[in-house]
Order: C-alpha cells, then sequence, then structure tokens
C-alpha cells in the first residue's frame, strides 16, 4: 500500500499540515509562486506544525515536501529565504522585526525523535537546500535540482548549512557546492551522497509513503537512539545531551530508576542492593 489517506490537521496561510492513520504527518511549503520560498511566518507555522507531530505520540515520520507545480509547470521543494522581505539583519517578520528563524527549525528537525524525510521535487536552493540536508532521509524526484546560492544572493549559512553538508558529500565538493553556487541534478546529487533514492517525479508521495510504512514497522525507541547517537557524533555537547536525555528516558521506565524515587517519596533509604551491577 502506497496511498494512504490524509486529513487535514490545521489550517495555516503558508503551509499544509495533514496526517494520515498509519502514523504519518506530511507537512507541505505552499507558497509555489515563489517557488516555496520562506517568510518568516512560513518558518513560525513549519515550526508549529513539527512541533505538533512531535507531541503526537501516533506520528513516527515526517514527511517534509512542496507544493507544486506551479501554474507556469515547474516545482519546487524551497527556494529558501524569500528575499522579497528580506531586510538589514534578517527576514523581516508583520512586526517589521528582522527573523533567521529557520534556524530554530533546522534544530527541531535535527533534534525531534522521529524520522524526517525531504521529499523534494524541483527546486531545493539556498536555506531550502539546508532544509533537505537536515532532514534524516531525502527522496528525490527526477526533476529534481540542488544548490546553494548565498555567495551570489549576499548569503551563507555556514552553520549545518556548510558542516553537515561537508559530512555528507565531503569537503571538497561541500566547498564546491558553495564557492561556485552551481545546480545539480538528481542523479548527480544521488552520485554524491546527497539523497537516497531517486524516483519518477509522480512516484515521489508514493515512494515517501512507502519508506515511511517500512520505517514505522520498527522499533520507535531503537529509532529514537539512533537518530540521536548519529547526531552526537557531530553535534558536540548538544548531541551528547539529545543522547543522554534518551537515556535518562529509559533509566525512568525501569524499575530500578523509579526505585530511587519512590524511596525519596516514602522518606527510606534506596534498596538499590536488590539490582545487578551487569557485565
Ligand atoms: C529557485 C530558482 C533557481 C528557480 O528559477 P526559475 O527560473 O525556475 O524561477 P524564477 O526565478 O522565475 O522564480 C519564479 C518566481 O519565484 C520567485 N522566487 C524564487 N525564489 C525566491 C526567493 N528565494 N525569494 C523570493 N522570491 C523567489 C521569483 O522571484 C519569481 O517570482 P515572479 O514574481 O518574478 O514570477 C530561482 O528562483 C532562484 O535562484 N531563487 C533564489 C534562490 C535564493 O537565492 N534563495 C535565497 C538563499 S539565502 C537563504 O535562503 C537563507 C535563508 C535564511 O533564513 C538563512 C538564515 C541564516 C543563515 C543563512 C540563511 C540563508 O542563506
Amino acid at each position: 500500500m502506497a496511498q494512504v489517506q490524509w486529513q487535514s490537521v490545521r489550517e495555516y496561510e503558508d503551509i499544509r499540515y495533514e496526517k494520515c492513520a498509519e502514523g504519518i504527518a506530511k507537512i507541505t511549503i505552499n507558497r509555489p509562486h515563489k517557488r516555496n520560498a520562506f517568510r518568516p511566518k512560513t518558518v513560525v507555522e513549519l515550526y508549529d506544525a513539527f512541533c505538533d507531530a512531535r507531541e503526537d505520540i501516533a506520528i513516527g515520520v515526517i514527511l517534509l515536501t512542496g507544493a507544486g507545480p506551479h501554474t507556469d509547470g515547474r516545482y519546487a521543494f524551497c527556494a529558501g529565504g524569500d528575499q522579497s522581505v528580506r531586510g538589514a539583519g534578517g527576514y523581516i517578520d508583520e512586526e517589521g522585526l528582522p527573523r533567521l528563524n529557520v534556524l530554530d527549525l533546522q534544530r527541531l528537525i535535527r533534534t525531534i525523535p522521529k524520522v524526517v524525510i525531504a521529499l523534494v521535487a524541483g527546486y531545493a536552493i539556498g536555506g531550502g537546500h539546508v532544509l533537505h540536508i537536515l532532514c534524516d532521509l531525502t527522496i528525490a524526484a527526477d526533476n529534481a535540482v540542488f544548490g546553494q546560492t548565498g555567495p551570489k544572493v549576499g548569503s551563507f549559512d555556514g552553520g549545518f548549512g556548510a558542516s553537515y553538508l561537508a559530512r555528507l558529500v565531503g569537503q571538497k565538493k561541500a566547498r564546491e557546492i558553495w564557492f561556485l553556487c552551481r545546480q545539480y541534478g538528481a542523479k548527480e546529487a544521488l552520485q554524491m551522497g546527497l539523497v537516497n533514492t531517486v524516483v519518477p517525479v509522480e512516484e515521489l508521495e508514493a515512494e515517501g509513503i512507502r519508506w515511511a510504512l517500512e520505517i514505522l514497522e520498527k522499533s520507535p525507541i531503537a529509532i529514537r537512539c539512533l537518530k540521536a547517537a548519529f547526531n552526537a557524533e557531530l553535534d558536540g555537547m548538544a548531541g551528547i545531551q539529545e543522547l543522554a536525555g534518551h537515556a535518562t528516558h529509559l533509566y525512568y521506565l525501569t524499575e530500578e530508576g523509579s526505585e530511587g524515587k519512590q524511596a525519596f517519596l516514602e522518606k527510606r533509604s534506596p534498596d538499590f542492593r536488590q539490582y545487578p551491577w551487569l557485565p
């Protein structure tokens, strides 16, 4: 089965947010007239939907994609920050404040204890390219186009957008991508390890659902710990915190862990002697 019944979760202006009974959430950037470029409000809405998916214990996999094709027939995953609202100090929100709030979203995608899959049709460019990099997996349509534009348009993402990209494709290739601002097709992206697979564009969502359903058959705790472990290797103290948080979560689930709390509440000494020091 590679088709599901999507139910809208709540209404937004710049995105669509849906879930299905099988445990998948789908978040769609819905600004095709701007090649799905994000303004601060788009990011606020994306953040809100990702938070909802994080809190929903029925959801294990989140698909992130872009609406399309546009009326001109072109597809886009996301063309990065909306340059028409870029002002001094960031992208100007509805209150007139400059924002780089996509950085908050990047960290949420990175740490959410569920699997995030980017479904990329058409352009994944600039900050939109960085978003797919941050996703755990990327499924590309055969018409996908990847690239950074920062040095061309007076911007750069020196965080995950540079360092994690280099981990994915190697230092030389990452420097080429940023320094030359070229565009790369789906096949080339697959060859350089930037995406997991390439499918015909009309198969993109069905393939995403197939991957999601396969993941959803697996152990949620194993997957969340693995995601944190992959991150910990690269994310320093923040990565260790994330992995350690999962260890604490598991410890709280044990009888041994609750003995300490129970003893405190019963105003007695804890009896940890009953628990083995396993090899
Ligand atoms: C994506 C393209 C290569 C597509 O080219 P194509 O020829 O197919 O389409 P058009 O160029 O004609 O675009 C159609 C339509 O969409 C508008 N549009 C496209 N992208 C954007 C955009 N990013 N912002 C605003 N508007 C956009 C375009 O103007 C057209 O509108 P019309 O009204 O004229 O029809 C090509 O469009 C392209 O190169 N786009 C720009 C890509 C780009 O440079 N993105 C920004 C990079 S910087 C960034 O994203 C960024 C964001 C952050 O929040 C950061 C935060 C912290 C650090 C760094 C950040 C950062 O670098």
